[in-house]
């Protein structure tokens, strides 16, 4: 039975799928046709967007491709989470995202302009929140913002702003060993923000807290997400975080690293607080996480 079948015949899988060799794979039901995706995809005058990319290690002699022929297009306002069994590509393809790796294969255009080298359109936050130890939270959030040369008294107020919005305000002159796991994830994520990036790439960022800090944190991602508007890139492994958060879901498969499922999350749509309790309630969460559990293992 295919997943539509599954939810009862709704509307699920409208986010446009860049499937294995082009294909809407099982259960993937797009609402675009083909041509219309294909003309979204090569508008590259808005958004992030990601043609025929491909990625080859060389170890020695051996060439290893990790990436083949991705596509695909990030939009403002969109929390695209990325999920994947271990080593079919997601950091790599983060990293190329970030400009820190160069594709071997195809390109990367940021509302329009070729990007090759790590800028300030891109944040990234990783696993570890990897704040300055000696520089306190505060300036740990201002230091981006030091670079580019911002003046003093903006940095102030763009620094305010966002400790308020991670709740970090009381705690803005404590060092990062003062601080909790969550806390400095947090803290991460204003500097990132603070830098107003196009897009916010997450390489597993909670992986490391213990599940109540998780949750909250979970719930304050989504919030800020709404708030802001940005377009976040959210790698992880844990399928029900992929479930509550991401606005569209998308899988992929080893060997070489590729795309093979990519749909708006039904779960969320329409409603982007819906409360956590409520989507894990709901049989369409149990319906989806089978899905998503046997399309990451069925490779
Ligand atoms: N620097 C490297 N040199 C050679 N091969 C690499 C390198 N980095 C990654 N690879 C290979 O590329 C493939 C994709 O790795 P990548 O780390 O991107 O996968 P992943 O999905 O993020 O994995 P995980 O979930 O375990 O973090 C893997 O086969 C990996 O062994």
């Amino acid at each position: 039975m295919i997943l539509e079948e599954q939810l009862g015949g709704q509307e699920i899988l409208n986010a446009g799928v860049y499937g294995e060799n082009g294909q809407t794979s099982e259960g993937a039901t797009s609402a675009r046709d083909a041509s219309s995706d294909s003309e979204a995809l090569t508008d590259r005058r808005h958004g992030i967007v990601l043609e025929g990319i491909g990625l080859s290690y060389r170890g020695g002699k051996v060439l290893k491709q990790a990436l083949d022929d991705i596509n695909m297009k990030l939009e403002p306002g969109e929390l695209v989470v990325v999920l994947g069994p271990s080593g079919c590509g997601k950091t790599s393809l983060l990293n190329i995202i970030a400009g820190y790796l160069r594709p071997t294969r195809g390109m990367i255009t940021i509302n329009g302009q070729r990007h090759t080298a790590p800028d300030s359109d891109v944040g990234v936050v990783f696993q570890q929140a990897n704040l300055f130890p000696w520089l306190s939270l505060a300036r740990n959030i201002e230091f981006g913002l030091r670079m580019k040369g911002m003046p003093k008294a903006r940095r102030k107020e763009r620094v305010a702003y966002f400790l308020e919005m991670m709740g970090l305000t009381s705690s803005a002159g404590m060092l990062p060993h003062q601080l909790s796991g969550g806390m400095k994830q947090r803290a991460a994520i204003a500097r990132t923000l603070a830098t107003e990036p196009e897009i916010v790439l997450l390489d597993e960022p909670f992986s490391a807290l213990d599940a109540l800090t998780r949750e909250n944190m979970q719930a304050h991602l989504r919030q800020i997400w709404s708030r802001t508007g940005k377009c976040m890139f959210f790698i992880t492994h844990d399928v029900d975080e992929a479930l509550l958060l991401a606005s569209r879901l998308v899988v992929m498969h080893p060997g070489p690293g590729r795309i093979v499922e990519d749909f708006a999350n039904p779960l969320t749509t329409g409603d982007t607080q819906r409360p956590f309790s409520e989507i894990r309630a709901s049989q369409e969460y149990t319906v989806l996480r089978q899905f998503l559990v046997s399309r990451i293992g069925g490779h």
